[in-house]
């Protein structure tokens, strides 16, 4: 009897799970089901983000990608992990409501919450016109990710010189604010995303796109969950 309720509870609870996942767009897999072993913070489902709050659309905390770019990027953690290092992901996919939030944030100039630690040079106002967030995202087309290098066995994060999503000029790519190490570990973030198909940006040494992404001109906008 015992063993029958149990199995009674098992049974509700993988449905459950299974349940608690959409079925993806066409074209759209969730990392972990290609990549297992990735690491995710998914920042934006969080309130440890520039806006402090959780962010529209993020309804759980999986990531979701193109499956194009994230078979990519599946050879990318391949070739990290034989050297002891692994990819740990801040954003991949991202709804177009998303963005909105962002920009509705941005028009709000006394909510300055996390100002100190992701902006504190420059005028929230500022960050579209400067480059640091876009009005059409690549993320919402499916194919642009957030990300750095972590040790395999303890998870720790290289050092790049700027923490992600920190706004301001030590964090394009190009600065010459950092020293000998962080360029030497941007520059192997860098070389094998490019190695493997992705493309950086100037402005952001954690932001990739792949470059034949599957989806150039839509605009995504399901939610994450
Ligand atoms: C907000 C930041 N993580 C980012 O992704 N910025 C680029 C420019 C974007 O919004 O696409
Ligand atoms: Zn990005």
């Amino acid at each position: 009897m015992k063993m029958h309720r149990y199995l009674f509870f098992i049974f509700i609870f993988s449905q459950t799970t299974i349940f608690a996942q959409q079925k993806l767009p066409k074209g759209f897999s969730y990392v972990k089901d290609i990549i297992p072993g990735i690491n995710v913070d998914l920042r934006y489902y969080s309130s440890h983000n520039f806006v402090g709050k959780k962010i529209d659309g993020y309804k759980s905390p999986v990531l979701i990608w193109s499956t194009a770019a994230t078979n990519a990027l599946k050879k990318v953690e391949k070739e990290l992990n034989a050297q002891g290092m692994s990819l740990k992901v801040f954003d991949a996919y991202r709804p177009q409501k998303a963005v909105q939030h962002f920009k509705r944030w941005a028009l709000q100039i006394n909510d300055t919450l996390s100002k100190r630690e992701f902006y504190p040079n420059l005028d929230k106002r500022n960050l579209f016109k400067l480059g640091y967030i876009a009005s059409k995202s690549g993320h919402s087309r499916g194919s642009t990710i957030d990300l750095t290098i972590v040790t395999l066995i303890d998870h720790k994060e290289l050092d790049m010189g700027s923490p992600f999503d920190f706004f301001g000029p030590i964090s394009h790519f190009d600065t010459e604010e950092i020293n000998a190490t962080q360029k030497k570990n941007r520059i192997m973030l860098k070389s094998i995303m490019m190695k493997h198909g992705f493309k950086g940006y100037a402005k952001e040494w954690w932001h990739f796109t792949l470059i034949h992404e599957p989806y150039q001109k839509t605009y995504f906008d399901f939610d994450v969950y």
